[in-house]
C-alpha cells in the first residue's frame, strides 16, 4: 500500500492563493471523482487539533471564505489576550498580598521560596505603580466574562465526581482517573445526532460542496442547519458593536497592559512561580499594543495562535483537484476531517462512528512533559497522551485506519530544555540521559513506538513526525493518505508522487518543490 504526505508552508500557500484565477480550463476536462478521504484528528486538549484544521482551511478555502473566518477570530484573540492579562494580575496580586502579610508577620520574613528546602528569596520590589496597575486592569475580569458569554462558550466540561465515578477499564484505572462513563455518554448523546446529520449532509452535497473547491468549518453539533459556522457560536445582535466596545476598552488599557508585561518585577513573580504564560495556548501579550489598537483585525498567524477549546466534533470539508493530466483528466476528491474532542472514557461509544476513517492523525505535544492535566492534577500531560495513544492503537474498530502520530510543539520542547528544565524531574524513567532535544525526541519517539507495538491487536505500520504546528516555516500540514491521491492544483503540482517507503513529504518552499522521504518522520515498527 502506498502512502504519501504533503507538507505545505504558509508562505507558499499564500502565493498560490494569489494566483487562484489561473485555472480556467475546468469545463473542457473530464472530471473524475475519487473516493472521499476521511481523516480523524485526535489528541489531548491543547495538542493542536484545531490548529491543524485551520492549516487545512487556510490552504483550501477561497480568499473571501478565509477572510471571513479570520475576521471571526477577532473576539477569540481578544479573549486570549484578556485571559493572559488576568492570569498575570492574579499572580501579581497574590505575590503583593503575600509580601504584605510577610511584612506584618512577627519575624517580618518574606514567605516566597522557590522550593520548601531552599532559603527564602528576598521579596520582589513592589511599588505603588503595581497596585495601580492591578486596580486599573481589574475591569478586564468583567471583559473576560462578557467575551465568554458573547462567544457562547460551552459551560466547563463535565466534572467527574468520586460519587458517580467508576473506572472504565480496570487495566487502565490509575490513581486519580475516575471517570463517569454514564455522564460521558449523556454528553455524547447530546451531540451524536449532529454527527449523524453531518453524515447526511455528506450524502446530499449542497451546491457549495459541489463547487470545485470549497471548505467549511462547521460545528457538527449544529449541523441541522445547512449554513456553515465558524468554530464557535456567534452572539445574536450586532457583533460589530459589542466587539468594538471591547476593542475600545482594550485600547484604553493598552499602555497599562504593556507596562504590566514589560515590568521586571512582574516577570520575576511569574518566574518564581514557574508560570510560563508565553508557552500557554493563546499567548498574545507580546502583541498587546497591536491587538489593542482600535482597528485591529487578526492576521493569519493570529488565527493559528488563538485558542478556544473545542467541544464535541468539528468538521472540515474541502475538495481538492488535480491539475489536468495528459489525457485531460482532472481528479476530484472530497476530504472530510473531524476533530474529536471527547474524553477518553467515551471512546468505546464514539469509535464506532469513525470506523471507516482512512487515517487518524494523533497529536501529542512533547513540550508538556512537565505539565499536569487540568482538573486531574495527579496526571502528567505526557502520560495522558501515552494513555490516549494506547487506547487508539488497541481499538479494534479503527484497525483499518492508518495511524499518523504528530509529536507536536517541538520548538516549545526545545525552548524548555534550553531553559534547563530537566525531563527526569517529571519523567523518572528518562533517567540520566542527556537533557537535549535530540536525545529527548528519540526517547519519546521510542516510547510511543513501544506503546503501539504492545497495544495494537495486529502489527501495522504507523508514521511519526516531529512538528510545530504554528511554525509556518517548518511542517505545516500533512495530507495524502490514499494511493493515487489528487494533488491540488493550487499548489501547482502536476505530478502525483508515490512513496516507495512510508511517508514522503512534498516540500513547497519559496516556489521550490522537493520530495523528502520521511523528512522528520519515522515509520513505526
Ligand atoms: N507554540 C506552539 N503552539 C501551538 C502549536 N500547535 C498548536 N499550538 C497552540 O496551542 C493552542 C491549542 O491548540 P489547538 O489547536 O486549539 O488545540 P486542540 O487540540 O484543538 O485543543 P482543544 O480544542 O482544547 O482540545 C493554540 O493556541 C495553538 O496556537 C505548536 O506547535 N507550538
Ligand atoms: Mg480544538
Amino acid at each position: 500500500m502506498s502512502c504519501f504526505s504533503m507538507v505545505i508552508t504558509t508562505s507558499a500557500i499564500q502565493r498560490n492563493k494569489a494566483s487562484e484565477g489561473a485555472t480556467t480550463h475546468k469545463t473542457q476536462h473530464n472530471r473524475i471523482t475519487r473516493t472521499p478521504v476521511k481523516l480523524l484528528l485526535l489528541g489531548q486538549s491543547g495538542s493542536g487539533k484545531t490548529t491543524t484544521l485551520k492549516h487545512f482551511k487556510f490552504t483550501y478555502a477561497y480568499r473571501d471564505e478565509w477572510a471571513e473566518e479570520r475576521a471571526a477570530w477577532r473576539p477569540v484573540v481578544f479573549l486570549n489576550l484578556v485571559c493572559n492579562v488576568n492570569l498575570v494580575i492574579e499572580h501579581l496580586s497574590a505575590a503583593m498580598l503575600n509580601d504584605k502579610l510577610a511584612a506584618t508577620a512577627p519575624d517580618g520574613s518574606p514567605k516566597d521560596t522557590t522550593s520548601p528546602s531552599e532559603a527564602p528569596l528576598p521579596s520582589p520590589k513592589f511599588t505603588d505603580e503595581h497596585q495601580r496597575l492591578c486596580t486599573r486592569l481589574q475591569d478586564l475580569i468583567g471583559v473576560q466574562l462578557d467575551l465568554e458569554r458573547c462567544l457562547g462558550l460551552a459551560p466547563p466540561e463535565i466534572i467527574h465526581t468520586a460519587a458517580d465515578a467508576a473506572p472504565l477499564d480496570p487495566e487502565e484505572a490509575e490513581p486519580g482517573i475516575l471517570i463517569s462513563e454514564k455522564r460521558e455518554e449523556e454528553s455524547f448523546n447530546h451531540w451524536k445526532d449532529g454527527w449523524k446529520a453531518a453524515l447526511g449532509r455528506l450524502q446530499t452535497p449542497t451546491p457549495r460542496e459541489e463547487s470545485s473547491c470549497s471548505a467549511s468549518l462547521t460545528d457538527a453539533e449544529n449541523s441541522g442547519s445547512s449554513d456553515s459556522k465558524p468554530l464557535f457560536a456567534r452572539p445574536v445582535g450586532s457583533r460589530d458593536s459589542w466587539e468594538d466596545d471591547i476593542a475600545g476598552t482594550l485600547n484604553s488599557l493598552s499602555e497599562d497592559i504593556k507596562l504590566l508585561w514589560q515590568d521586571s518585577t512582574v516577570q520575576e513573580v511569574l518566574e518564581r512561580k514557574s508560570v510560563w504564560v508565553q508557552n500557554m495556548p493563546g499567548f498574545f501579550l507580546d502583541d498587546s499594543v497591536r491587538i489593542a489598537s482600535r482597528y485591529y483585525r487578526p492576521a493569519d498567524e493570529d488565527v493559528l495562535r488563538a485558542h478556544i477549546r473545542t467541544v464535541g466534533i468539528q468538521e472540515l470539508k474541502f475538495t481538492i483537484e488535480s491539475a489536468p493530466d495528459e489525457d485531460g483528466r482532472i481528479f476530484v476528491q472530497n476530504w472530510y476531517m473531524y476533530e474529536v474532542a471527547i474524553k477518553r472514557s467515551s471512546r468505546a461509544v464514539w469509535y464506532s462512528y469513525f470506523d471507516d476513517a482512512d487515517a487518524v492523525l494523533f497529536l501529542a505535544p512533547l513540550s508538556v512533559f512537565d505539565e499536569k492535566v487540568p482538573d486531574e492534577p495527579r496526571m502528567n500531560r505526557l502520560e495522558e497522551s501515552y494513555l490516549l495513544w494506547g487506547n487508539l492503537c488497541s481499538c479494534d474498530l479503527l484497525i483499518r485506519s492508518h495511524l499518523i502520530l504528530l509529536l507536536n510543539k517541538c520548538h516549545l520542547l526545545d525552548a524548555k530544555l534550553k531553559r534547563g528544565i530537566q525531563i527526569r524531574d517529571s519523567v523518572p524513567s528518562y533517567g540520566t540521559r542527556a537533557n537535549d532535544f535530540q536525545t529527548a525526541t528519540k526517547y519519546f519517539q521510542q516510547h510511543f513506538k513501544e506503546i503501539a507495538r504492545r497495544k495494537s491487536p495486529v502489527q501495522r505500520p504507523f508514521y511519526m513526525h516531529l512538528t510545530s504546528e504554528i511554525n509556518s516555516k517548518s511542517t505545516a500540514v500533512i495530507v495524502g493518505i490514499k494511493p493515487g491521491l489528487c494533488v491540488p492544483t493550487r499548489v501547482h503540482c502536476s505530478t502525483i508522487h508515490e512513496a516507495r517507503l512510508g511517508i514522503t513529504c512534498l516540500m513547497v518552499e519559496d516556489n521550490r518543490f522537493s520530495l523528502e522521504s520521511a523528512g522528520t518522520g519515522a515509520s513505526g515498527y
